[in-house]
């Protein structure tokens, strides 16, 4: 019944922080994304994240799609997809999964260069 909006900060049981813009008109936004653990165990940082969401003209819990280009301490990208929820309780969550692709030195190494995974965002 409510609608649920991807904008605002979502926190997720990794702990990250995703801060996702005011929407344009066309369902795209950008935001960014502080990760609390990387892959190198490298210290967290800020990178920025750019996606589109379906229009809420529909039952108003859009699916959606975006991009994380990790920053400055990673040679990584990660695509989450998923759709907004809201539960009986109003309280809404971003139900995804992501592929995340590590940059490889060689081709032979292609084969393992990409993890999947499932993640719930909550509000901040
Ligand atoms: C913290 N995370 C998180 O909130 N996820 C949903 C998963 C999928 S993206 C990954 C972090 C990747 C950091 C970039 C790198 O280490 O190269 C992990």
């Amino acid at each position: 019944p409510h609608h649920c909006m991807l904008s605002g900060l979502w926190t997720n049981d990794q702990d990250s922080q995703m801060e996702i813009s005011v929407l344009r008109d066309n369902g795209d936004f950008h935001g960014q994304y502080l990760t609390r653990v990387t892959l190198s165990g490298s210290c967290a940082q800020v990178s920025p994240l750019r996606g589109a969401q379906q229009q809420l003209g529909g039952e108003g819990w859009p699916t959606f799609a975006f991009t994380v280009r990790w920053d400055k301490f990673s040679n990584a990208t990660t695509a989450f997809v998923g759709q907004c929820f809201v539960d009986a309780g109003g309280k809404e969550m971003l139900s995804t999964t992501w592929l995340l692709r590590e940059a490889v030195g060689s081709l032979e190494e292609d084969w393992k260069a990409t993890r999947v995974g499932r993640n719930v965002f909550s509000r901040k």
